[in-house]
């Protein structure tokens, strides 16, 4: 599974990953607009977050018992205590970005509506603080993305995960 905050690179680098190991991928917040035929930010302004999470738990508990590939999710799945439970075992890489860094990415797009407030730069920025021990307790890899492309990043995970999986021989 590749975790991180928004911004992080998550669908960028999921699905170059899953090509670089030669295995299928998927993203939760695709999983969700498939199934339900709405946007993310759809599912927030009409029904709010509390839906969206239960779409999102429900989606990646399906991904992580059907999928055998790369597992990108949104950036605030892992605060699920469920969804953390079912990741046990599995290898997750959290892709970590800097508060500059990761404002340039997210840019001013309204595709992310936890990021669509009044004031997007603080909400982005106590988001970064406040779940930064939930990607660190979760992950089995950390992957610093600021100064990195998209390939680069694949390449430092290939390498890690086949370390780890040394490590386990
Ligand atoms: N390593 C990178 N360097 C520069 N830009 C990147 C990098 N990874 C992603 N981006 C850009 O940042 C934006 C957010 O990427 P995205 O994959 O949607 O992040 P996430 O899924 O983690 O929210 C996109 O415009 C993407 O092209
Ligand atoms: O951080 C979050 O809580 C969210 C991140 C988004 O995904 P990305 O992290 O891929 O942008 C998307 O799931 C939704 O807007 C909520
Ligand atoms: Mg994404």
């Amino acid at each position: 599974m590749v975790a991180g905050p928004p911004g992080s690179g998550k669908s960028t680098v999921g699905p170059r990953l899953a090509e670089r190991l030669g295995v299928p991928f998927r993203d939760s917040d695709d999983d969700i607009v498939l199934r339900t035929g709405r946007t993310i930010a759809d599912i927030f302004a009409t029904d709010g977050e509390p839906t969206f999470r239960a779409l999102e738990e429900s989606v990646i508990a399906e991904a992580l018992t059907e999928h055998g590939g790369v597992l990108s999710v949104g950036g605030g799945a892992v605060l699920s205590t469920a969804t953390r439970e079912r990741l046990r075992g599995h290898p997750v890489v959290f892709l970590n970005i800097g508060f500059a860094a990761g404002v340039r990415r997210v840019g001013l797009s309204t595709a992310r509506p936890l990021l669509a407030g009044v004031n997007p730069r603080a909400t982005y920025k106590s988001l970064l603080e406040a779940r930064l021990p939930v990607y660190r307790e979760v992950a089995t890899i950390e992957v610093a993305t600021d100064d990195r492309t998209p390939d680069e990043i694949v390449t430092v995970i290939a390498a890690e995960l086949s370390k780890n999986l040394e490590n386990t021989k």
